[in-house]
């Protein structure tokens, strides 16, 4: 490994990692580097989808773990994001979701030419291998496997009828178009096959590691980003036996997620002056936003008890036995379930033109307040939701030069009063959803937030009490035209030459709904991009 070079490391191998991995080794005449802190994905609890409630866990080898202030007046709360060979979508719950077409026609109104529907929403349909079939924006025969959730469980359905009692159609997929544009409720599309998780490593990654001109180094941190000049040339890496540089020839490619790119961004003399001067770090270029505009969903957890169809007694003692050996015997069984059975898009009150909250249903309850890992042993299951569009933005800052030092996270959470209006807006409407008739045979009372809150302002502050991470940390790197943005549209770094960031932190504003597809889309995109930038005639990096 002396004097190695690559036309290209990528820097993190989870979704978008995985993603860029694979379309950029396609040119057999480029030499690609892809390096992960974490280890490979071979544990079985990765592989079944259920072993999350082991894998989330601080201390998890699988694992990064961080603290994060939640805001004022609130509590802090733990974050966790995947370390391995697939990133969080190793770990996630695996509900597949794309977003919606105005999502990236905002991004691009605001300046992110090349990130609109028309761009973005082709991304989706080539990835996609759908269990749905073809449709217009749905694919067949691309990398990553869709599944949907089995039709017919009778909690769920009665949960569906008492959406479309109150406006919600039901719909057999609940990513069409027209059920994020006016909103729509049904079984969950999932990124499992065949009772197995589906990850971004199982579809991009897995399928070219023979490649030659591919290295993958797992168990490899790389610290901070070397410079000549203005141009990235080099990354420094943490191994088991030491610290060395891996030298790159055109672009160095930030895949780390929403904390650890902009965290190396500031590590590597790229963020706000005063923080890196006063870290004792050369400054490269003075970026304030690198780290800002951090953007998270707050879930809630609404727990009801209920008379049957809960799946509580299977995830413990002798239940959760039985539950592990389907799933080992036949692939079958609660354990092949992604995080939500089923869910959908809604509009919580009057007078919105689109969606504002999605909505998650679990067929399972948690003890105590909603945050412990423990199961209820009463049946019980979870209306789960958050409001999808964020107004508050947060901040991430390193607090010290040595890359063992985990940053500060500042959420923000609420700090916006439009995502006040929205959070209670969101509790009324799950509460409205579980007194419909057709789940009067089945919910027995509230568990949490609990009867008991009942005004505006209890809801709101049960909100700030029983909200959480939605674990979709997303901004910190933001892209656009204007001058503040840490990233240009092609998704390099202002101000230096030969490094883009490619990930959850492009995102200038959070998606309607969960990450994982839009991260991998997000990587597809900028992989056209890249190879545009390398067709002859063009201006590369
Ligand atoms: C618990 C959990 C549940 C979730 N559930 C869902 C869900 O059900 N559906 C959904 O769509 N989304 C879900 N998400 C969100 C989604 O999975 C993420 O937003 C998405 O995977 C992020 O992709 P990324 O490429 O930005 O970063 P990641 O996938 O997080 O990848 C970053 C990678 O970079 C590596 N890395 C970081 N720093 C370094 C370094 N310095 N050197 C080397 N490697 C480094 C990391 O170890 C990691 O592998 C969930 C996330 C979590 C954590």
């Amino acid at each position: 490994m002396m004097n190695e070079s690559y036309d290209y490391i990528i820097v993190g191998a989870g979704s978008a990692g995985c993603v860029m991995a694979n379309r950029l080794s396609a040119n057999p005449s480029i030499s690609v580097l892809l390096i992960e802190s974490g280890p490979e994905h071979t544990s079985l609890l990765i592989a079944m989808p259920r072993g999350i409630g082991k894998l989330l866990m601080p201390g998890n080898p699988h694992v990064w773990d961080y603290q994060a202030s939640r805001g004022e007046g609130m509590a802090t709360e733990l974050w966790l994001k995947g370390k391995a060979i697939g990133g969080s979508s190793s770990v996630n719950g695996m509900v597949y979701v794309r977003g919606a077409p105005a999502d990236y026609d905002a991004w691009e109104a605001q300046g992110c030419t090349g990130w609109g529907w028309r761009d973005m929403g082709r991304q989706f349909v080539a990835m996609e291998d759908h269990q749905l079939g073809s449709s217009e924006w749905r694919g067949v025969g691309g990398p990553l496997k869709v599944t949907v959730h089995p039709s017919g469980d009778e909690l769920c359905d009665a949960i569906i009828d008492a959406a479309a009692h109150i406006g919600t159609a039901t719909v057999a997929d609940t990513n069409h178009v027209d059920s994020v544009t006016q909103g729509g409720f049904g079984y969950q599309p999932q990124t499992t096959w065949k009772g197995q998780r589906f990850s971004a490593a199982k579809a991009f990654l897995d399928p070219v590691r023979a490649r030659p001109n591919l290295t993958v180094l797992t168990g490899t941190h790389v610290q901070r980003i070397h410079f000549e000049g203005r141009r990235a040339v080099a990354v420094q890496v943490q191994e088991k036996d030491g610290e060395r540089r891996i030298r790159c020839q055109r672009e160095v490619l930030l895949c780390a997620g929403a904390i650890e790119s902009p965290k190396l961004l500031q590590l590597s003399g790229i963020g706000p002056a005063q923080l890196l001067h006063s870290l004792g770090i050369p400054l490269i270029e003075d970026a304030p936003d690198v780290g800002r505009n951090l953007r998270e969903h707050v879930y809630i957890a609404a727990q009801f008890r209920v008379t049957r169809g809960s799946f509580n007694h299977c995830f413990a003692g002798l239940g959760l036995a039985r539950s592990v050996l389907s799933y080992f015997l036949r692939k079958k069984g609660p354990m092949t379930h992604a995080a939500h059975e089923a869910g959908g898009f809604v509009k919580t009150r009057p007078g919105l033109e689109r969606p504002d909250a999605q909505i998650g249903v679990s067929l399972f309850s948690m003890d105590g307040d909603g945050k412990t890992v423990a199961i209820d042993k009463q049946p019980g299951i979870t209306l789960g939701g958050y409001f999808m569009h964020p107004q508050s933005q947060g901040e991430l800052r390193i607090e010290s030069a040595d890359p063992a030092v985990p940053p500060r996270i500042l959420a923000n959470y609420l700090s916006a009063e439009a995502d006040q209006t929205a959070a209670i807006s969101l509790l009324k409407w799950i509460r409205k959803l579980a007194a419909q008739p057709s789940l009067k045979p089945f919910l027995v009372e509230e568990l949490t937030p609990g009867p008991q809150v009942q005004s505006d302002e209890e809801m709101l502050a049960a909100f700030r009490r029983f909200g959480q991470t939605a674990y979709h940390v997303a901004g910190t790197c933001r892209m656009g035209s204007d001058e503040h943005a840490v990233l240009d549209p092609e998704l390099k770094v202002r101000g230096v030459e030969g490094l883009r960031v490619i990930d959850t932190s492009v995102m200038p504003t959070l998606v309607s709904g969960n990450t994982n597809a839009p991260a991998m889309a997000i990587a597809m995109r900028a992989a056209e991009i890249i190879a545009g930038a390398n067709q002859p005639g063009a201006n590369a990096a």
